[in-house]
């Protein structure tokens, strides 16, 4: 078991051309990953989350920078010295096996005693609801039973330093995704063990982990807790990617403690200096609301989407288009209506990256 450096990892790979210039499929990042925590990898497909975990796994050597594990140097040993263990899209078993030969496998391997090893298994099929079926061949089960499998093959050594899992849900039943998720999140909370969970779903990745990855175009971007990704994202990427719509950008300019948005003045919860001029208002449609009337910025009524458990209208701002949150029981018979953001949901961005002010009362927004 053991906590996991990435010394300034980043990874070109080899061009054809040797003119080109050095393109970073993983931009060199920096982090600590901490024993006994669960971690998302989470981005767009081509955003360098294979790369990332095969860099972990050994099955990539980092162009840049050092892996550690505890502080021991792994970054070029083979993937049989790194002492991890691995579940992929596709169940990894042995059809001709029982599941219980199959989860005591790993075990056999590693030469752990007999009682330990048949403990370990009734524990971990206990943990994925494998018991009923421990002494049936693995052939005859369906896709998702076998999957399990594959999950309790990768969880069943207790001394591994890390569990990788590249998009396990995969060949899940949709209907049976929603438990096994959730079953993911109780064995990490049952198991000591830093497990690091690759997907491009966000419910996954918020479902799973204890702090999420995410990355755009081979950039670590924000590694946060769900609630910090939500409520703060420190970069319109994640904004805009975290959260169902994604947030709200509007074009605007800073002035003191309000940022003017062509003729509309929102009021934010922190002063900004000069400097910052031109810049991306950000909100999610979650703390913005339209009413028919009263306070707030007149906006006009472009379209409602019932979406059953929330109503969400999309409403126009001069020429920007925004979604907001129509509350319950409101109705809006007239084409124009008032959009409300508390200022503490308001955020600030310059090049895409979330900036602070000096906040009203003292502290940094
Ligand atoms: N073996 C390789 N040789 C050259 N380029 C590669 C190789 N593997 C990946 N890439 C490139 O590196 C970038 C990151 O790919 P990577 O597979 O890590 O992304 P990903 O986020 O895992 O995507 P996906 O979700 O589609 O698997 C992409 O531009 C990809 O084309």
């Amino acid at each position: 078991m053991a906590s996991i450096t990435l010394d300034g990892i980043g990874h070109a790979y080899p061009s054809r051309d040797p003119g080109e210039a050095k393109r970073y499929a993983l931009k060199p990042v920096h982090h600590v990953w901490q024993h006994g925590r669960a971690y998302a990898l989470l981005g767009p497909s081509g955003c360098g989350k294979t790369t990332l975990l095969n860099i972990i796994s050994g099955l990539v050597i980092p162009s840049d920078g050092r892996l550690l594990f505890d502080d021991v140097d792994v970054t070029r040993l083979p993937t049989e010295k790194r002492n991890i263990a691995q579940v992929f899209q596709f169940p990894v078993i042995y059809d001709t096996m029982t599941v219980r030969e199959n989860l005591l496998f790993p075990l056999r391997n590693r030469g752990v005693d007999k009682r330990i090893a048949h403990d370990r298994v009734v524990e971990i099929a206990g943990l994925l609801d494998l018991v009923p079926v421990l002494d049936r061949r693995a052939r005859g089960l369906t896709a998702d039973a076998k999957q399990k499998i594959s999950l309790g093959r990768g969880l069943v050594r207790s001394d591994v330093s890390a569990v990788l899992f590249d998009e396990p849900l995969t060949v899940i039943d949709p209907a049976l995704k929603w438990e096994l998720r959730s079953k993911l999140k109780a064995v990490h909370e049952a198991l000591d063990m830093l497990m690091i969970y690759v997907t491009h779903d966000q419910v996954e990745a918020m479902t799973f982990a204890d702090e999420v990855v995410v990355m755009n175009d081979g950039r670590v971007l924000q590694i946060g807790t769900p609630t910090e990704l939500f409520e703060r994202p420190a970069h319109a990427f994640v904004g805009y990617f975290i959260g169902s719509p994604g947030m709200n950008f509007l074009p605007a300019r800073l002035e003191g403690s309000a940022a003017r948005v062509a003729d509309a003045v929102f009021p934010l919860d922190a002063r900004y200096g000069p400097q910052a001029g031109e810049v991306k208002l950000g909100f999610r449609p979650d703390y913005a609301t339209v009413t028919p009337d009263g306070e707030g910025i007149p906006v006009q009524v472009l379209r409602i989407e019932d979406l059953g458990r929330r109503r969400l209208v999309r409403v126009a701002l001069g020429p920007h288009e925004l979604v907001a949150t129509l509350p319950p029981g409101m109705e809006l018979n007239e084409p124009t209506a008032r959009l409300q953001v508390g200022s503490q949901h308001l955020h600030i961005y310059v090049d895409d990256e979330r900036i602070t002010g000096e906040q009203i009362g003292g502290e940094l927004a």
